[in-house]
């Protein structure tokens, strides 16, 4: 589905130059759940921006069902094939002044839909994440599990066929990041999304992912299935202290 050929990227800028990647290949199968880990700096966020094409690489190139973007790809045909990926962005990236509904219908407004009919679908998918209580609500007034839930139900509601979710649990404490994780699950199996998923938390691609991707210092170092973990560890504040709450 996703093929990456010799991917690097640099930045440079008054500071000097940051090597993120240097000659990234691999490729992403359809349906399959790929985390991408590796320590800050690694270069995790970096390939998820080049994958989802919010930028260019230096160097490298990207293939989607074996046909180079490049830039030889028109703009039609590049707005079409971002298009079939969502981004759920660390820190939610929500509209303040819009309520919950608007925010997960907003894709659909950039896209034309009529009001009745995006309102329609924001609340198909507010009511699969569990959030049709909160169709009217601001985003001010959610909680971080929340705020996730309505960011995942915007990024469903263009029907994507890669989902790409940047840290989705790093700001979440443990019992909602399971929640979280596992209305991604959910999600999988009921859209059967591709989905590529970074996280520094090892415990949450062991929890999510059929493979994963290890970055160092902006290279491959390892690549492959991992065992996966039947549990996502929850642990109790009674659990942490040894002793029961008073
Ligand atoms: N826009 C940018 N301008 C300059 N340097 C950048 C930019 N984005 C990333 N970098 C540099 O590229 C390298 C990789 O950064 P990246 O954000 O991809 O790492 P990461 O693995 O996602 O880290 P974290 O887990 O802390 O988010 C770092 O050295 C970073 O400082």
């Amino acid at each position: 589905m996703i093929t990456v050929e010799n991917l690097s990227m640099d930045f440079t800028g008054k500071a000097g130059s940051a090597k993120a990647l240097s000659d990234v290949s691999f490729a992403i199968s359809a349906g399959e759940i790929l985390g991408i880990v590796g320590k800050s700096g690694a270069g995790k966020t970096t390939l998820l921006r080049l994958l989802s094409f919010q930028m260019r690489p230096n160097s490298g190139r990207i293939l989607i069902d074996g046909e180079p973007v490049d830039h030889t790809t028109s703009a039609r045909a590049l707005r079409r094939i971002v298009q079939q990926s969502a981004t759920v962005f660390q820190g939610f990236s929500l509209l303040y002044n819009r309520n919950v509904v608007e925010n997960v219908a907003l894709p659909l407004k950039l896209r034309g839909m009529s009001r009745s009919q995006r309102e329609e679908k924001a609340r198909d998918l507010l009511n699969f994440v569990g959030l049709a209580h909160r169709a009217r609500a601001y985003p001010i007034t959610l909680s971080g599990g929340e705020a996730q839930r309505v960011a995942i139900a915007r990024a469903l509601v263009t029907d994507p066929k890669i989902l790409f979710l940047d840290e989705p649990t790093s700001a979440l404490d443990s019992q909602t990041s399971k929640d979280i994780l596992d209305l991604v699950k959910r999600t999988h199996q009921t859209y059967g999304v591709t989905i590529v998923l970074v996280s520094h938390q090892i415990e949450v691609v062991r929890y999510m992912c059929d493979r994963v991707l290890h970055l160092e210092q902006g290279r491959i170092k390892r690549l492959g299935p991992i065992q996966k973990a039947p549990q996502f560890h929850v642990e109790t504040m009674e659990q942490i202290w040894g002793m029961p709450d008073v």
